[in-house]
């Protein structure tokens, strides 16, 4: 592995990743990826996570194309150097910020969007000229497998590669150094791999988990609001990172809440969901009886059936859940939905505040005062508002944790961000040298006036053009007084 990363490490050196042309180069020949081998990707994902390829396609496909397309067309402009304010004592100079990549970076997914978690991310490092080992997850190993046979076949093979494998092998890879780390997982794993990072300062970016809440205001649609949290919940058998976890609302909601989704579960994967194409099962078994023993005890409003032969879980809902319950404690990552009662929305956002602060928040309402201040009032990765998921697909915003639901934030712009150096340049020239005088030694009264004057002044526009004026007059009286 060692000597993998050091490979890459050189090619990174030998500046090849770096021209413009080679990074869209790279992504267009990721896109030719993408729609050549299409059939393979889809089955690949499909066979991970029983999922119909035409589910495989809109989960996965779609962002995919769309994250590349949008390199595409503003990497030139997301590239470019960006000219910086100056102050008085710089006015002459140059300066700007000049994005540039950190080297060779770490990319591990997880295996619950197995395809979109590795590549989303590597079109950010590509786009920002860095060399790239991505570790997709062990456990979603077709698209693992895929993704080790395709990216070689497309992409230049010295700055990008694959590594697979499980724990023992990406803790061999954590040993190594790398200029920056995109990992996303659970919150244990995160805190492992911030630790490798700390042995060589390297930074990282954390895309954890946590419990998405999702409150629904009386004054609302309730059949529309339940329509789409159960899209959002129920998609990929509830194994999305930023599902609504839970629902809060008031006690005098909750049977309509069971009756709205319970109709719409049978509109969307009609009578008998097993044969449901639009409906997953659990990755394995081992996640299957954590969430069985999430249903001991509970009161099961609708669903609860579980088949271990195919982990399948249909799409259940608790109600009245004690918030000290297990169901409430841990992130339940499957088709399970507990509601909990709160008497209004001030003890909705008590709840939430009194927990981690989690990776999504959504507020179901008519009343966008409302919305606002549980924005206001609150902290959580990212918000939708009247709806669920939708903020990750917006690329324009960035997506990612904050406190325990993680760290840094990438999608768009900000993974070209998350993966470049914002360097600030400032370029002199070598004349000018009187006005140095005064940060040279002996240090005097009157020099920290004149230093004041020169980094503290506030101008504006107007007053800057006449300081100019000032200053070529003085300098026009000196050469008059030197020369004539
Ligand atoms: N914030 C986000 O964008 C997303 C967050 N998630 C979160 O991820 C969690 C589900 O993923 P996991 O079950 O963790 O996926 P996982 O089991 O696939 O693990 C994630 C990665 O960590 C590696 N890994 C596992 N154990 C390790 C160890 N001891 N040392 C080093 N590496 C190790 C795996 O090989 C894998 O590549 C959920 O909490 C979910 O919310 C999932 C998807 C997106
Ligand atoms: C047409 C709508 C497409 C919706 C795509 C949703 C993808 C959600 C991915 C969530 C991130 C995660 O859990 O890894």
């Amino acid at each position: 592995m060692e000597r993998q990363v050091q490979r890459l490490r050189q090619a990174f050196r030998s500046g090849r990743s770096r021209p413009l042309r080679f990074r869209m180069q790279q992504l267009e020949a990721l896109k030719r990826m993408v729609q050549e081998r299409e059939k393979d990707i889809l089955s690949a994902i499909a066979a991970d996570l029983s999922k119909s390829e035409l589910n495989a396609y809109s989960h996965e496909v779609i962002t995919i194309l769309g994250e590349i397309d949008f390199m595409l067309a503003n990497l030139p402009e997301l590239a470019s150097a960006k000219p910086a304010k100056k102050n008085l004592l710089t006015m002459l100079d140059e300066a700007y910020v000049q994005p540039e990549p950190l080297g060779v970076v770490l990319i591990i997914g997880a295996w619950n969007y197995p395809f979109v978690l590795i590549m989303q991310p590597l079109v950010g490092a590509i786009a920002a000229g860095n060399a790239a080992i991505v570790k997709p997850s062990e456990l979603s190993e077709n698209t693992a497998k895929i993704l080790a046979k395709l990216l070689p076949q497309y992409l230049d093979q010295d700055l990008y590669s694959v590594v697979n494998g499980g724990v023992s092998e990406t803790t061999e890879l954590l040993k190594q150094r790398f200029d920056h780390i995109l990992y996303t997982g659970n919150t244990a794993v995160g805190k492992i791999v911030m630790e490798a990072a700390a042995k060589h300062l390297t930074p990282v970016t954390l895309e954890l988990g946590g419990k998405s809440p999702c409150y629904i205001d009386r004054d609302c649609d309730l059949d529309i609001a339940c329509r789409r949290i159960t899209w959002g919940k129920y998609m990929n058998c509830g194994q999305t990172c930023i599902a609504p976890d839970y629902v809060l609302c008031e006690a005098s909601l909750q049977d309509r809440i069971v009756q709205k989704i319970k109709e719409t579960v049978k509109d969307f994967y009609g009578e008998n969901i097993k044969e449901s194409p639009d409906y997953e099962r659990i990755i394995n078994l081992r996640h299957f009886k954590r969430l069985q023993s999430l249903l001991e005890g509970q009161k099961i409003a609708f669903g609860g059936e579980t088949d271990e032969v195919t982990r399948y879980i249909a799409p259940t809902i608790l109600t009245d859940v004690d918030p000290n319950s297990k169901v409430m404690q841990e992130e339940i990552f499957g088709p399970i939905l507990p509601i909990v009662s709160v008497k209004n929305v001030d003890e909705a956002i008590n709840f939430i505040n009194d927990r981690e602060k989690p990776l999504a928040l959504y507020i179901f309402s008519h009343n966008n005062k409302l919305i606002k201040r549980v924005i206001d009032e609150t902290s959580s990765g990212g918000v939708t508002g009247n709806d669920v998921i939708m903020h990750f697909t917006v690329n324009s915003l960035p997506f990612g944790g904050v406190g325990a639901s993680g760290m840094g934030a990438y999608h768009g712009k900000y993974s070209f961000d998350t993966f470049s150096h914002q360097r600030p340049c400032l370029l002199k020239g070598l004349k000018g040298e009187s006005v140095n005088k005064l940060r040279y030694p002996p240090n005097s009264q009157s020099k920290i006036g004149w230093a004041k004057f020169f980094l503290l002044k506030q101008f504006s526009r107007g007053g800057l053009v006449m300081l100019m004026v000032a200053c070529l007059a003085v300098a026009a009286a000196m050469i008059v007084k030197e020369y004539l």
